[in-house]
């Protein structure tokens, strides 16, 4: 029998690998040609041109449902006007942050701030307000005379930091210009969620939209376009099969023509694929791919749950019934076992809730005739994904 490292390490050196780069695969690659999205590209530029005549462009924001291409899109329009302002003298900075990156509203503004070129001594990482975290960015534009555009990709986790930290900034944002004597500031929001603009103060809608893209879905045709094209660079020359493809389009333009998935379900096919040391792609290992995309999301939201959120989701899974009511005993009970004082259970069916709008958990209304109406919940995982994730929780050892 070989040695099971030698055999894969062979494997690697002989040079039996059918991605040639993986790097193409990564969703922060930027394609030389952004197919489908011509109108959008162009609609994006005309709304930043003022830059390049020195002048101020309004706030934009653009809107589409996931891997509909909006981050591409929107980073090579700037790409482009670096490229060119780089040779004038007009003084531009491009910044970009992701919301989702950022958990606190104060990183998300450091982010920029350094960016921009502030040190720690001119913004600290913590212990600021806000509001002079935000004075501080303002005076550096003011005194540098910089024409800045902030690119505020996932504004919806934004738009919900400012909601729980109840501070004003987007509105702050938006009509920063007015408090600036020189130089400019201009918003470029990015939101997956359609419905996001009905969740923002009116007065932010107003200035935040001045103007608009959207971005519509992907169809079936245009992701199998994107796919061959990123195939043809990332893959070795015929080493995905027809079908393989066919079925990465359909997987991904099903739902809403989501290129990431469509990508990131190649690029994991193609990586099953090399592992079982298979010449090509096939349907197989797309199906494959898909599973495992789907399980690692599933145990990526578990993990992320605090103690009493795991605690709730392990009752489910042991009630004798799924009740409200049977679920919280079955808790308080877990709670026991691990020695950590129970919440209430107001707070519990609460929680509920809010595990259900994640997916792992559904629930349904049952009417109770006299009694009332009670909301039953199920898992909609697998005991074994829970009992898989949670097994190297020290605490939740002794109740799986
Ligand atoms: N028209 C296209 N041509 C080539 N590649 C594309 C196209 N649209 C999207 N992609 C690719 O799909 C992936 C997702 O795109 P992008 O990140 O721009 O989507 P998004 O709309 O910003 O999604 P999200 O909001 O989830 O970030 C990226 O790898 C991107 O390169």
């Amino acid at each position: 029998m070989s040695d099971p490292i030698d055999r894969l390490l062979d494997a690697a050196e002989s040079g039996k690998s059918i991605i040639k780069n993986r790097d193409i695969l990564h969703f922060t690659y930027i394609p030389n040609t952004i197919q489908h999205r011509n109108s959008e590209q162009e609609q994006v530029t005309q709304s930043l041109l003022p830059i390049l005549k020195h002048s101020r462009p309004s706030n934009l924001l653009v809107y589409g449902k996931p891997g509909t291409g909006k981050t591409l899109v929107v980073k090579k329009v700037l790409n482009k006007i670096q490229e060119r302002v780089e040779k004038s003298k007009f003084p531009i900075k491009l910044i970009y942050a992701n919301s989702k990156e950022e958990t606190t509203l104060y990183g998300l503004l450091v982010s920029f701030g350094r960016q921009l070129g502030m040190n720690d001594k001119e913004l600290p990482g913590t212990g600021l307000a806000i509001s002079e975290v935000f004075k501080r960015i303002l005076n550096n534009i003011d005194e540098s005379k910089i024409n800045a555009i902030f690119v505020i990709d996932e504004i919806d986790y934004l738009a919900q930091l400012v909601s729980k930290t109840g501070k004003d900034i987007l509105y702050q944002l938006t009509r920063a210009n007015e408090r600036l004597k020189q130089g400019s500031l201009t918003l470029v929001g990015i939101s997956n969620d359609l419905t996001f603009k009905e969740k923002l103060d009116p007065r932010v809608i107003s200035s935040l939209g001045e103007e608009e893209v959207v971005f519509t879905n992907y169809n079936v045709e245009q992701i199998k376009k994107i796919l061959e094209e990123r195939i043809d660079e990332a893959f070795i020359p015929n080493s995905v099969e027809d079908p393989a493809l066919n079925l990465c389009a359909a997987l991904a333009g099903g739902e809403h023509g989501d290129a990431r998935r469509a990508i990131d379900l190649i690029r994991v096919a193609g990586e099953i694929a090399e592992r079982q040391q298979s010449e090509k792609v096939s349907q197989d290992h797309v199906r494959e791919a898909s599973l495992k995309i789907e399980e690692n999301k599933e145990e990526t939201s578990l993990k992320s749950y605090p103690l009493h959120e795991k605690l709730v989701i392990l009752a489910i899974m042991k009630a004798g019934g799924s009740s409200t009511g049977e679920i919280y005993s079955s808790y308080k009970g877990l709670c026991k076992i691990v020695g950590r004082d129970e919440l209430t259970q107001r707070r519990i069916t609460q929680m509920l809730s809010e595990i259900e709008l994640s997916g792992i958990i559904s629930g349904r209304l049952i009417h109770q005739g006299i009694h009332g109406r009670t909301k039953k919940y199920k898992l909609t995982i697998s005991s074994e994904m829970i009992k898989k994730t949670f097994k190297d929780d020290l605490t939740l050892q002794d109740i799986i």
